[in-house]
């Protein structure tokens, strides 16, 4: 099963098409890597998932229902690159705020602050928080409402390779236990903990497919390697 659809979309930003046509499918209870490099237009296509992005045409359904349906608002979960949490209150506080405007208890809001490893900065303001663990109490706020979809912006940013780590196999539990994740993130390493990748280069997709495809695809074990062999075949120089 399909949790997302994206057919033909175009969408400009400013005078520039950034977007050219688009189309892919998402599947349900999988880990989806958006990958790509600065400026490929990964924020862009995760606003469209979530039905913040004006579109100029395509059509995005979600969960089996036009991106940005107000039926969507509980069901999916997006985490910016900007931490969306209130800095003048403690971690907790904002997990609790949060579970609250989805209609969960302090428990829920307690778990998920426990599930991205702040447990310990439960107390303290997120003002005081380094940006790392603000990004994660920014993703505990997104868990709480338990997301049947969840698009995180590269959340893995800033965090020492620990930290990284655990994440990526929180990511792969709530996988396992139904939710459909949707990551992006510019490093080729993180490609590896992806079930199914998008590969994106300037808007366009470059290659809709997963690791071990794109190793033997790209002729190398290195993924970053294998990356980089794929655009040259199809950019028609020499590998
Ligand atoms: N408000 C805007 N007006 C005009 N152009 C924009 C605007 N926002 C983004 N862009 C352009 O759209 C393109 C895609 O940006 P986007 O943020 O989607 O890329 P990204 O792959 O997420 O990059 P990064 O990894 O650096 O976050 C870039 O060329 C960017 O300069």
């Amino acid at each position: 099963m399909d949790a997302v659809t994206v057919t033909d979309l175009v969408v400009d930003r400013g005078r520039r098409r950034v977007l050219p046509g688009l189309s892919f499918t998402v599947p349900a209870g999988r880990v989806t890597g958006l990958l790509g490099p600065s400026g490929s237009g990964k924020s862009t296509l995760m606003r469209a998932l979530v039905g913040v992005q004006r579109v100029r045409s395509g059509t995005v359904t979600v969960l089996g229902r036009p991106a940005g349906s107000a039926a969507l608002r509980s069901r999916v979960g997006y985490v910016t690159q900007a931490p969306s949490v209130y800095a003048d209150l403690t971690v907790r506080e904002n997990a609790r705020y949060f579970a609250a405007l989805y209609g969960r208890g302090a428990r829920a809001a307690d778990a998920a602050v426990a599930d991205v490893g702040l447990a310990d900065a439960a107390g303290q303001l997120v003002a005081d928080l380094s940006g790392g663990q603000r990004g994660r109490a920014s993703l505990a706020c997104a868990l709480v409402g338990d997301p049947e979809l969840l698009v995180l912006d590269e959340p893995t940013v800033g965090l020492d390779p620990v930290l990284r780590v655990e994440l990526w196999e929180q990511f792969h539990a709530l996988a396992r236990a139904g939710t459909t994740l949707v990551v992006s993130s510019h490093v080729m390493d993180e490609a590896a903990r992806c079930d199914r990748l998008l590969l994106l280069r300037d808007g366009a997709l470059l290659a809709d497919t997963t690791p071990a495809r794109l190793r033997a695809d790209g002729r190398s074990d290195d993924l970053e390697a294998a990356f980089l062999n794929v655009v040259r075949a199809r950019e028609g120089s020499p590998a």
